[in-house]
């Protein structure tokens, strides 16, 4: 079930769901507004010849801020994460999806390439993968509102949320961008046994 408006004031009310910090403006009728935070992960293509998905690469990505009051440049063709302004805190009977705006969408800027979802008991700031599909260089300000947090109640609450010891929870507790952490569970070895 999607949370209507006044579903998710109740739930920031109780104290249950945070949205941190939390601007009334933010509220849609079905969803809430997020903020573009002011760092940005680029890419070091200068260092590695390839992402490899099982190794940990740890200076894949480095950490760049605008000066001042200037924009980030996202070039054609160009990805680099971002991050919510927020940090989001989901109750263990909730989940959210990260959605993009349409009138961002129409200038051809994408706010997740494939990953939008927030699993029951996350915490953090939310990681925005950032791409410019347009042919001409799109300014993102930090502060400029970026994407929109859909929330639905589970059926039931989850029994292991989002950070507790029998998952991995990665990116519990992010704070800003945060690149890939190496995935765990699988090998090479076992890829190449794959059929
Ligand atoms: N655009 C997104 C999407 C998700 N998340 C956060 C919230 C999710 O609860 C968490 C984990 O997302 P996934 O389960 O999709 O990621 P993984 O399966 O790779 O990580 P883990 O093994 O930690 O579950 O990352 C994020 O910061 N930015």
């Amino acid at each position: 079930m999607l949370l209507s408006d006044r579903d998710i004031t109740a739930a920031l009310a109780e104290g249950r769901l945070g949205i941190d910090p939390y601007d009334q403006a933010l509220l849609q009728p079905s969803s809430i507004d997020v903020r573009l935070d002011r760092y940005f992960r680029v890419f070091n293509n200068a260092r590695y010849t390839h992402i490899d998905p099982a190794a940990q690469q740890d200076d894949l990505t480095a950490l760049v801020e605008p000066q001042g009051d200037e924009p980030f440049v996202l070039h054609p063709g160009e990805f680099v994460l971002g991050s919510t302004l927020e940090v989001v805190r989901i109750p263990d009977d909730l989940a959210a999806r990260l959605e993009g705006k349409s009138s961002l969408g129409r200038l051809g800027l994408l706010t997740h390439s494939t990953a939008g979802f927030v699993d029951p008991g996350f915490s953090g700031h939310i990681t925005l993968e950032l791409s410019n599909v347009a042919n001409l260089p799109i300014t993102l300000w930090p502060g400029m509102k970026i994407g929109q947090l859909c929330l639905f109640r589970l059926t039931s609450p989850a029994e292991n949320p989002y950070g507790s010891a029998v998952y991995g929870s990665r990116y519990q507790d992010q704070r800003g961008p945060t690149p890939s952490r190496s995935f765990r569970n699988f090998t090479r070895a076992e890829t190449r046994r794959a059929p």
